[in-house]
């Protein structure tokens, strides 16, 4: 604990990358202030995952009816606009909720745009707030394509907040957050139209399973447009027009950028202070979350670590400098495997090592089942449920992925035995409840 400066920690950011470790460090007894130029919470409640899976429960509800459509009948249909008041009932009060949680740990909060002076300065507006130690986590904002009439595009925050649904949408890549929004507003009936500029979706996850929940988009309706570069927007016979590679157009009434995520490291004075970043990649860090300069830190997706730019990441890496910074750990950060899963329906999760690892190496073996056939997925009717298990050579569970709509809750289901590597016997020592999708996720193992 510090007199020479205001604070013993100043994070720059309130997101994950912050608050998750900075209420249980001010909890400890540090003096601890949180500079945020938007809302309190940043991406992942107000306009990431929490706004998301708000607007997707509906859409889940339709899948499975549809399934079940002898049994559950009539024609359900997605009401967007309540469906938007009611994820506006859900997050809106997340900022205040989350302010008042850090303020009831005595954490400052200061509301304005941060900037690093020096090493241990950081300028608000005009103000200046010093500290021993600053964490910069001012995570990502959306990557924009710099084409004629790219003022016409929209970005994931725009369409989180849409309170019409367009008639037609088209979603420029085809990545988790295209995928997923895909999904959600073709549920609710709007027409979408996928441009992507390679002809393989969701790179990160098995292709065999990515290309189950493409056709399965097709079949829903969803068109992909494969090879195509965008060259332009503009309008068109009334008609916002994409103009694409190979003279093809796409006429639509709303245009979705989701061509990724960039750091936020501009104008922040990390040129000023010496601490060295890479605008595609973030923040360079040690293994201790350390950047060059001593005194500063970075956690969650704007720190270059490697890992999957997930909340659960964030999380985690806060939490690490929370140990880091009270003197509980001076070991390198450890990063268990980071599970992930992109919200289409159905859904494909994953954890560990990847099936494409596992197949080109022979360290390891893997295990492939088919879920349809099995007997809870025949109430759920699930035409699309496969499973992946990866063993090491000593039969340790190190990976699994699965492509169903409860993917997720298998996934998470199976996690600690990943994370903890169990081989056959311990993980025969388990008992699990019954009948649920939980006790499903072991059933191969
Ligand atoms: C549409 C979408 C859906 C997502 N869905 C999921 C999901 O389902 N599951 C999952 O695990 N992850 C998901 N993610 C990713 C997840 O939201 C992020 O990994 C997580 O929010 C990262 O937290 P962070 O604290 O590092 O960054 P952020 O939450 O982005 O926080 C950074 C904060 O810093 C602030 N800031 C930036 N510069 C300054 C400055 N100079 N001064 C003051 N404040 C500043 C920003 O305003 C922001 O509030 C999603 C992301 C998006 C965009
Ligand atoms: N379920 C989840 O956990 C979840 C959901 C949404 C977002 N996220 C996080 O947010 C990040 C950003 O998501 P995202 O979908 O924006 O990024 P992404 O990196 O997953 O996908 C970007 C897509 O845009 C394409 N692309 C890139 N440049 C292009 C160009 N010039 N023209 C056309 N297409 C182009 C890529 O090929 C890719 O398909 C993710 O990496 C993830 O960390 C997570």
């Amino acid at each position: 604990m510090t007199e020479k400066f205001d604070y013993d920690v100043l994070y720059i950011g309130a997101g994950h990358g912050t608050f998750d470790g900075a209420m249980p460090l001010a909890a400890k007894g540090y003096k601890v202030a949180v500079v945020e130029a938007d809302k309190i919470g940043g991406t992942c409640p107000n306009w990431g995952c929490n706004a998301k899976i708000a607007l997707d429960l509906p859409a889940q509800l339709m899948e499975t009816q549809k399934r079940l459509r002898n049994i559950v009948k009539g024609n359900l249909s997605i009401d967007w606009t309540q469906n938007m008041l009611n994820k506006h009932k859900v997050i809106d009060s997340l900022p205040n909720a989350i302010q008042g949680g850090l303020e009831s740990f005595g954490i400052d909060v200061i509301k304005g745009y941060g900037k690093l002076t020096d090493g241990h300065t950081v300028d608000v507006d005009g103000k200046s707030y010093t500290a021993d130690k600053i964490v910069v986590a001012t995570g990502l904002r959306p990557h924009r394509l710099d084409v004629p009439g790219k003022e016409m595009a929209h970005d994931s925050k725009d369409f989180l907040n849409i309170n019409e649904l367009p008639v037609h949408i088209a979603i420029i890549g085809a990545g988790y957050i295209a995928m997923e929004f895909a999904s959600i507003a073709n549920a609710a009936g709007s027409q979408v139209t996928v441009i992507m500029h390679g002809d393989r979706a969701l790179r990160d996850f098995n292709g065999e399973y990515v290309d189950a929940v493409v056709s399965d988009l097709k079949e829903k309706g969803v068109t992909f447009v494969e090879n195509a570069e965008v060259q332009e927007f503009h309008e068109e016979k009334c008609k916002t027009t994409i103009e694409l590679s190979g003279n093809r157009q796409v006429f639509t009434d709303y245009i979705l950028d989701a061509t990724g995520r960039i750091p936020n490291v501009e104008n922040i004075g990390l040129d000023e202070v010496g601490v060295k970043y890479d605008k595609k990649n973030g923040i360079e860090v040690n293994d201790h979350l350390q950047t060059s300069v001593d005194s500063i830190y970075a956690s969650g997706d704007v720190a270059a670590t490697g890992q999957p730019r997930l909340t659960p990441t964030a999380i985690f890496e806060s939490q690490y400098l929370t140990s880091l910074f009270s003197g509980e750990t001076k070991d390198a950060i450890d990063f268990p495997a980071i599970p992930s899963v992109v919200f289409t329906s159905p859904r494909i999760a994953q954890v560990g090592v990847s099936v494409e690892e596992a197949k080109n190496s022979d360290d390891y073996t893997v295990e492939e089942h088919d879920m349809t056939a099995d007997w809870y997925r025949s109430i759920t009717n699930e035409e699309i449920a496969k499973r992946a298990y990866i063993f090491d050579k000593e039969h340790h569970l190190v990976g699994a992925t699965e492509v169903s709509n409860e993917a997720d809750s298998v996934i998470d289901s199976i996690l600690p035995a990943v994370a903890l590597k169990l081989d056959k016997s311990q993980i025969n020592k388990i008992v699990h409840l019954f009948p649920t999708i939980g006790s499903d996720a072991w059933q191969h193992l």
